[in-house]
């Protein structure tokens, strides 16, 4: 599991450790951990670190400090090293008395500063860390936009300047970096976007801070495998679990055959459907269980161990009368329900309903609508800009857990005080129709096997992510979980492609714990 825990926890942590530690030490070693990723990083670039060329943006603060002292390190190993200084009266003082012993140079003038960014092979962002607050001020946005242009691989010291290290907000510009070297524990802004595509691939130094529970975490691969099921001698189709699916309609009946096709592929023993577009359901299925008809016969589908219900339902009175029966007694409450898609603007209409293992899934759009529901008013742009922000909230005013879809999903609990899980796994390609519905399936098979809803919601993401980066890449296994997806080698895909990778996505994922 990676961890991510807010500048108040971090401020907290580094507190009780600087006062048993001499002072400068725990700057010390962030710089040394900092300056070996620039040293691997100009070694692969430049062949080595002799006579490459690094440029420094040193702000106001620690931040700084460090990008100072790991100047230093590399200008001892022969970089020619230059400093720019965006505030040369506060710059870190250690720092640059360290740097010009080791043979650096210092610059304030813009003109110079940016004529070292175009010729370097590697700029170091250390104009603010988590000290920060708001955007990127003006006089940093021409270095900034100096160093997007330059050649020069860019390293965010802690993390990048100008995204917002507890939510992932960006106002305005901030640094893009290839690589983020961060100190201690990972921050909530580096694992969502805007902020983690903003600070390329992540690499944590620990800096031995004792930290309390995370604020945020991202599952890697053996976490998704130990939480996996798997049958054993004793299981048969009902013991691993029965899954119901309650979705499409006349007009939309793919999207009932999308989360059957799922569910028959996130590990529950059987899939029951109940819905109007059963014909389609057999046809591309014909180990599913059907009843006939209308959505409305929940309760005579037989038992199951949990519903999906929304996929493709549309908004007649079918619809409705699916999404009463499913909140109002009709199905046991103590299986777990997941709404989705249409049933999700239907119980925006209602309002908060709380139920025990109750898991929504809104992409923003929904999310919106959901706020709205409970009398909360957001649009979509502010929900994809602060997704943990609106994820944590529709889940306190809902009352039960929410994975919110995007760019990154992330997944909230009802209880507030709990981590929200960030997806680390996934490709843009995966904004493509039907999408949603193979991973509501998914985790709708991950429930009727007994996983909590935290943990189903996001162990689906996390393989519906391999799954859209497998099919991506024309079938050939993605890479590990944690690393960001890239558009590199990927291409087009559908969502029937994404349900039939799941099962690659499921192997490789066991394979390598
Ligand atoms: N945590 C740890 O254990 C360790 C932390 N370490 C390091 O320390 C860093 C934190 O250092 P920090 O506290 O000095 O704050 P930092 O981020 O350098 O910036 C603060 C200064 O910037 C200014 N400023 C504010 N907003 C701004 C903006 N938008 N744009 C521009 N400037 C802005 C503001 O001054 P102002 O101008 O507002 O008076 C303020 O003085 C941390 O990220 C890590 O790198 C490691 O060394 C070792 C262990
Ligand atoms: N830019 C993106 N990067 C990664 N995943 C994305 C992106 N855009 C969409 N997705 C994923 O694709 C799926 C789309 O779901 P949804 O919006 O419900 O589509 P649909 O209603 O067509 O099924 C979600 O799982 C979402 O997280
Ligand atoms: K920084």
């Amino acid at each position: 599991m990676r961890y991510a825990h807010t500048v108040e926890q971090v401020r907290a942590a580094e507190g009780a450790l600087l006062a048993r530690l001499p002072e400068g030490a725990l700057m010390q070693r962030a710089a040394a951990g900092l300056a070996a990723t620039c040293a691997g990083l100009l070694a692969e670039s430049h062949g080595r670190v002799y006579g490459s060329r690094v440029v420094l943006l040193v702000g106001s603060g620690d931040n700084g400090g460090d990008a100072l002292f790991a100047g230093a390190r590399l200008a001892a190993r022969g970089a020619r090293v230059c400093a720019v200084l965006l505030a040369p009266e506060q710059a870190h003082r250690a720092g640059l008395a360290a740097l010009r012993q080791a043979g650096g140079v210092l610059t304030e003038d813009q003109r110079d500063g940016c004529a070292e960014i175009a010729r370097a092979d590697l700029v170091l962002d250390g104009i603010v860390g988590i000290g920060g607050r708001g955007g990127l001020r003006p006089g940093a946005l021409p270095y900034v936009r100096a160093a997007a242009e330059a050649d020069a691989a860019v390293v965010a010291v802690d993390l990048p300047s100008g995204v917002d290290a507890d939510t992932g907000e960006v106002s305005g510009e901030a640094v893009r970096a290839a690589v983020t070297v961060t100190f201690g524990t990972h921050k909530p802004g580096l694992l969502v976007d805007p902020g983690a595509e903003h600070a390329g691939v992540v690499r944590l130094v620990p800096i031995g801070i004792g930290v309390p529970p995370p604020a945020a975490e991202a599952l890697q691969h053996a976490d998704v495998a130990a939480l996996l099921p798997r049958p054993t001698g004793e299981s048969d189709k009902y013991r691993r679990g029965v899954v119901g699916v309650a979705a499409g309609s006349a007009r939309y009946p793919g999207a009932a055959v999308l989360a059957v096709s799922a569910a028959l592929h996130g590990g529950a023993g059987a899939v029951r459907y109940v819905g109007a577009a059963a014909a389609a359901v057999v046809a591309a299925h014909p180990e599913t269980l059907v009843s006939e008809g209308s959505a409305q016969g929940l309760k005579q589908a037989g038992r199951v161990q949990a519903w999906v219900v929304g996929p493709g339902l549309a908004d007649g009175e079918d619809a409705v009368r699916t999404l009463d029966q499913a909140l109002d007694a009709a199905l046991d409450p103590d299986v777990p329900l997941l709404l989705d898609a249409d049933a999700l603007r239907l119980l925006a209409r209602r309002g908060p309903a709380p139920r025990p293992g109750l898991l929504l899934t809104p992409h923003a759009g929904e999310a919106v609508a959901l706020l709205a529901g409970a009398g909360v008013e957001a649009t979509r742009e502010q929900v994809e800009a602060a997704r943990l922000r609106y994820a944590r909230q529709l889940a306190e005013l809902y009352g039960c857990t929410v994975l919110l879809k995007g760019s990154t999903t992330v997944v909230a609990g009802p209880d507030p005080a709990g981590p929200v899980r960030v997806n680390p796994t996934g490709t843009p390609w995966l904004g493509t129709a039907g999408s949603g519905d193979v991973l509501s399936g998914l985790a709708g098979s991950l429930l009727a096997a007994g996983l909590a809803p935290l943990d189903a919601g996001s162990v689906a993401a996390y393989l519906h992510g391999l799954a859209g980066r497998t099919a991506s890449l024309g079938g050939a296994a993605a890479g590990a979980g944690g690393v960001p997806a890239g558009v590199g080698g990927e291409g087009p895909i559908s969502a029937s492609e994404v349900a039939a990778a799941l099962p690659a996505a499921w192997r490789s994922v066991t394979d390598r714990a």
